[in-house]
């Protein structure tokens, strides 16, 4: 290529790969695939390098911490990461309970789980080893934060069996953590987290991951993205073979026959939070047959065999730093 002709095609990739990095980056809308985005950034790098003259320092391959380094990379999840309806009160649950009741004839069970408050985690596990873990996202995308995940003690970085797994979960901010770590940042004068829910979204939006290291988050998996031939015939069974695979899953659960008997975990529950080391906001309840799942089926954006009964919120806190992840 002539040096007059790789000039040109040089300021044409730095133009459009400006205008996509700052659709990703700034408007968190990407106009373009990460694969295109990645051919046409290596297809600059190579020319820069082939055409020193041409090197420039504003150039996009030149930002160590600019918009491209910024942020993470986005990442599909195979299978949509769901969302639940929410229930508020006993007759939400009882009208709940016959939904389900007219959609199968099948006896079955529920499986009643504290609603862990943090953030949605995605971890894939191949040949046993963590390949990947990322944020829930708006479902569909989330961001890769495998580096930071990797901080998090609780998650295995290796199987005891080499398989293929992906696994959901939520991550969260232990609440004596949340207490350290808010008085250090009065200490410096920084501001707090609000809650341990957004301390946990705060620190896994850290680029580094020695903060992720030093701020002791944890995390409880729930959700086993499973196939019909791996023999789990139900959400119990599911959590029982995670737990022997090394992950942390939460042990205050229960299998309940009747909504009745939902009723009074939730109590029960309503009660014990306080003196948990870590922030609920309700109870999880799943139909625990994997069978009856399936011929219950979802909605739109969430399982029918499921749904959160939220606790009554709290004397709303002030938020002094309220972090969403986007
Ligand atoms: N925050 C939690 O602790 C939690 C959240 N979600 C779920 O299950 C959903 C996931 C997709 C269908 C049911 N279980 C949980 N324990």
């Amino acid at each position: 290529m002539q040096p007059e002709e790789a000039k040109q095609r040089i300021e044409e990739l730095r133009a459009t790969l400006q205008t996509w990095a700052k659709a990703y980056y700034e408007d968190d809308n990407p106009i373009t695939t990460d694969a295109d985005y990645d051919k046409a950034y290596h297809e600059l790098v190579e020319l820069e390098e082939a055409f020193p003259e041409f090197q420039s320092a504003d150039s996009i391959t030149q930002k160590v911490g600019g918009e491209v380094a910024e942020g993470f990379e986005k990442v599909r999840h195979d299978t949509p990461m769901l969302s639940l309806s929410n229930a508020f009160n006993k007759e939400d649950l009882v009208a709940f309970d016959q939904r389900i009741r007219r959609l199968t004839s099948a006896d079955f069970s529920y499986v009643c789980e504290l609603k862990i408050d943090g953030l949605a985690i995605a971890l894939k596990y191949e040949n046993g080893q963590l390949v990947q873990g990322a944020t829930r996202g708006d479902g569909t995308i989330g961001e890769n934060i495998t580096n930071n995940l990797r901080q998090v003690t609780s998650i295995p970085h290796q199987l005891p069996e080499a398989i293929d797994l992906e696994v959901r979960g939520e991550c969260y901010m232990p609440k004596e953590s949340f207490v350290k770590l808010n008085d250090m940042r009065e200490a410096e004068g920084q501001t707090v987290f609000a809650n341990p829910r957004n301390a946990a979204a705060g620190t896994l939006r850290q680029l580094d991951s020695r903060v992720v290291k030093q701020r002791q988050l944890s995390a409880f998996m729930y959700g086993l993205v499973h196939q019909p031939t791996d023999g789990l015939s139900s959400q119990e069974t599911a959590l029982e073979q995670m737990s022997d695979w090394g992950f942390q899953i939460n042990p205050d659960r229960t299998v309940c026959q009747t909504i009745e008997e939902v009723w009074s975990f939730i109590e029960t529950y309503q009660e014990k939070r306080m003196a948990l080391p870590y922030e609920i906001d309700g109870i999880v309840i799943k139909v625990n047959e994997f069978s009856v799942q399936n011929e219950i089926g979802f909605t739109v954006k969430a399982p029918r065999w499921a749904i959160a009964y939220k606790f009554p919120a709290e004397e709303a806190l002030t938020e002094i730093l309220d972090i969403e992840w986007t």
